[in-house]
């Protein structure tokens, strides 16, 4: 497996293959993977002859307060774990590479980013678009592959690639969870034991709302509020958000029928985890 930090290396590996007529996958991370990012590659692994990791800490969808500095980063397990499952590369480009000096150009997705995430996280999303983009543009991959664990990122990838004509299928992998339901994410790894057992507020969150449909429940309000209290029940956890819109056109809701997304942001300490599930009636 090789290593790249520039685009002109990944870029040229990259010329060759497509030259050879090799079908790419691409797989965008922040590294420091788990199971969650193996199940991308393997899924990237099975359908694209050529899979591209990139691991980069997007400084631009952070906001100021938030853990750019302290995110994990290593390298060198990432490419253990990588190789392990049959990537050919990683791009992983130092923050310049990305962003040089004068850098101005910004991609922007809007209405579908003025909620939940996008709502909680100012400019987040715009970072997100903007370095996808950028990565999009740097492997030009026939496929691309995200977490439905970050649901609302999934909905403004593909709304972007539709929007802008991007020449890729953007596939969206089911969220791979521990066994007792937490769902995996880089950041599980800042709880405290203690706070690790209060992050199954989320998936069993998930699980009552899921538990109120089947007996009959369809008002979203009441949906959102049984959720909420499970979650202040808690004395470790602490809602950002609760919310239910329609999936995938993210409207608000009257009464839940037909596809509905359940997303939840909850902090735990100065953690905040984000889980969801889709609601069918
Ligand atoms: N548990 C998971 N199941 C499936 N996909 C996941 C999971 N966790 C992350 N992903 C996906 O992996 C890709 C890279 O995500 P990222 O590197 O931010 O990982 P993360 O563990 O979600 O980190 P974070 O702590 O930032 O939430 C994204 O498309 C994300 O949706
Ligand atoms: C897609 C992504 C790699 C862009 O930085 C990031 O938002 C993530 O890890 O989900
Ligand atoms: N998994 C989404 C990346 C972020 O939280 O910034």
């Amino acid at each position: 497996m090789q290593i790249f930090h520039t685009i002109s290396e990944t870029r040229a590996f990259v010329r060759q293959a497509r030259a050879r007529g090799r079908v790419i996958g691409l797989v965008p991370t922040m590294g420091y993977l788990h199971e969650g990012h193996l199940e991308l590659m393997r899924r990237a692994k099975s359908q694209c002859d050529m899979v591209i990791a990139s691991i980069f800490v997007n400084p631009t969808q952070f906001g100021p307060t938030e853990d750019f500095g302290r995110y994990p980063r290593d390298l060198e397990r990432d490419a253990a774990m990588a190789e392990s499952v049959g990537v050919a590369a990683i791009f992983n480009p130092p923050v310049e590479e990305m962003y040089p000096q004068g850098y101005c150009t910004y991609v922007d997705v809007e209405r579908i980013t003025d909620k939940l995430c996008g709502l909680s996280r100012p400019g987040h999303f715009r970072g997100v678009a903007t370095v996808v983009t950028k990565l999009f543009n740097i492997v030009q991959p026939d496929y691309a592959y995200f977490g439905q664990k970050d649901a609302q990122q999934a909905l403004v990838i593909k709304r972007m690639t539709a929007d802008l004509n991007m020449d890729l299928e953007v596939v969206i992998v089911p969220t791979v969870r521990e066994q007792d339901g937490l769902a995996m994410s880089s950041r599980n790894l800042y709880l405290e034991p203690e706070q690790r057992h209060a992050a199954l507020v989320l998936s069993r969150g998930l699980e009552r709302a899921r538990k109120a449909l089947r007996e009959g429940e369809r008002n979203p309000a009441e949906i959102r509020q049984l959720v909420i209290d499970m979650i202040q029940a808690e004395p470790l956890a602490e809602p950002d958000y609760v919310e239910l819109y329609s999936y995938p056109g993210l409207e608000p809701l009257e009464r839940i029928e037909g596809l509905t997304l359940l997303a939840l942001a909850v902090k735990i300490g100065r953690t905040r985890l984000i889980d969801n599930a889709i609601l069918e009636v």
